[in-house]
């Protein structure tokens, strides 16, 4: 009987031949994440009452993002005490002001195939899009990481997500996942891992592959992976990474489900407050009248949703009344957008650019909304509250179909406005689009 990729990367993690869904194993962390937020802040008492020291400071990563820039004295003071703990540990990985956590550690090269990575964040599970098995844990079972090295964890039993066919014009993999949550629910894979796979997964660009493993903890899933290929070797190559682990499910891995899609049948789909398994197809929704658009996060800020979103809002302005936050997924994004001209296409349309952050997605720092506002966003969760006031409204999807909301005033289908801009080559959802 196979393994899972999931099974696979516990078994290498835990020093054993084999391992099986339903298995208790102690695993060795290939990393550890933490960042401002939910790191030092809230793990240094008990890690200094353990003996406070790492077992291995190579293998931690740490990321100020949450509270940048700080936005209150207790943030500004968080952020202090981040920065001096990265020095008092001499980490030789800390970043700050680069942007969310999941996408620098994935620059950096910190991500790669077949590794075990554990992170005081929930959407920790990203590093998947390139084969990891990675996942969020709690702070309090970081400071056993830091201390041992090691964790424990239940192998999870695998659900498999099948997405065959091409994706139509328009439609991307935030439409995809959005899809795959609504059928799942969003706790309808609590524990389980998400394998993604199938002809319109493979086609996807690395961009569009972390967008799948970001958002599998929002259908309860411990971790989200795609089995590894060219693509994410020519990525690692880029980033001066050879070392890689290759781990595949093998043909006859048990899984406790497998489900079946045609990508090629796909339509818009938007994510209605306040829950994101709340999903109905663009042509429901149209027409909904937005305070604020918001085009980031680690879900959807990478260059490719920028050049999307460009490519729309090319000489157009965004709607009045409307303000339209766009925040690069990192500092490297930032560049090459602006090396592109991106951002400054973004500008002239109206849209107020911030810095790579967690601030605008979480309603931790600047871009709050008020009770009563409505907001179109890129990211991944639509809770209530999530974004400022418990009394308003966040509507998730795709960068697209931001970047064509910003234009309306109002929630639009983006399908058009990608026909209008005079493609070249049918094909702006995928990594060949070029805008200029
Ligand atoms: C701050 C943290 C609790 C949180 C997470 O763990 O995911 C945040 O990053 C989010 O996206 O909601
Ligand atoms: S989901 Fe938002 S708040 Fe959470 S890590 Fe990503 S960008 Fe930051």
């Amino acid at each position: 009987m196979g393994m899972t990729m999931s099974e696979k990367i516990l078994a290498k993690a835990s020093g054993q031949a084999e391992v099986r869904a339903g298995d208790i194993v102690w695993a060795k962390a290939d990393v550890a994440l933490m960042h401002d937020l939910l790191g030092p802040w809230l793990v240094d008492g008990a890690f200094k009452r353990l003996g406070g020291k790492l077992l291995d400071k190579e293998k931690v990563v740490l990321v100020s993002d949450h509270c940048t820039p700080p936005a209150t004295v207790q943030q500004a003071n968080i952020l202090k005490f981040t920065r001096d703990w990265a020095r008092e540990q001499d980490l030789p990985y800390y970043y700050e002001f680069e942007g969310p956590c999941h996408q620098v550690i994935v620059e950096h090269g910190h991500v790669r195939p077949g590794r075990l990575i554990v992170g005081t964040d929930s959407h920790t599970c990203m590093a998947g899009g390139l084969g990891a098995f990675a996942t969020g844990i709690g702070s309090t079972e970081m400071v056993g990481v830091l201390l041992t090295g090691e964790i424990w964890l239940k192998v999870p039993k695998t659900t498999k997500v099948v997405w065959d066919g091409e994706l139509p014009h328009g439609v991307y993999a935030k439409d995809l996942i959005l899809r795959t949550i609504r059928d799942i629910g969003h706790a309808g894979a609590t524990y389980e891992a998400l394998e993604f796979s199938g002809s319109a997964i493979a086609s996807l660009s690395m961009d569009e592959r972390l967008v799948l493993s970001n958002m599998a903890v929002e259908a309860g899933a411990k971790t989200g992976l795609i089995e590894p290929d060219e693509a994410v070797a020519a990525y690692l190559r880029d980033r001066d990474v050879s070392e890689m682990d290759w781990m595949a499910s093998d043909s006859d891995a048990v899984y406790e489900r497998v489900l079946y899609y045609d990508a090629s049948a796909l339509e818009p789909q938007v994510a209605c407050p306040h829950e994101v398994d709340n999903v109905h197809p663009i042509s429901a929704v149209a027409g909904k009248t937005v305070d604020q658009v918001y085009l980031g996060s680690c879900t959807n800020g990478r260059l490719s949703d920028l050049r999307i979103a460009a490519h729309i809002l090319k000489g157009k302005k965004i709607a009045k009344g409307v303000r339209c936050l766009v925040v690069p997924a990192s500092q490297s994004v930032w560049m090459q957008a602006s090396k592109e001209g991106l951002l400054d296409i973004l500008a002239e349309a109206g849209c107020i650019i911030n810095m790579p952050s967690c601030g605008a997605c979480g309603g931790f720092t600047s871009g709050v909304i008020g009770a009563g506002e409505v907001v179109m966003s890129s990211s991944n969760r639509n809770f209530r509250g999530r974004m400022g006031s418990a009394a308003g409204e966040v509507y998730l999807g795709s960068p697209a179909t931001a970047a064509a909301t910003a234009i309306e005033g109002k929630i639009a289908d983006p399908r058009s406005y990608i026909e209008k801009g005079g493609e070249q080559n049918g094909d702006y959802s995928r990594t060949r689009m070029e805008i200029r």
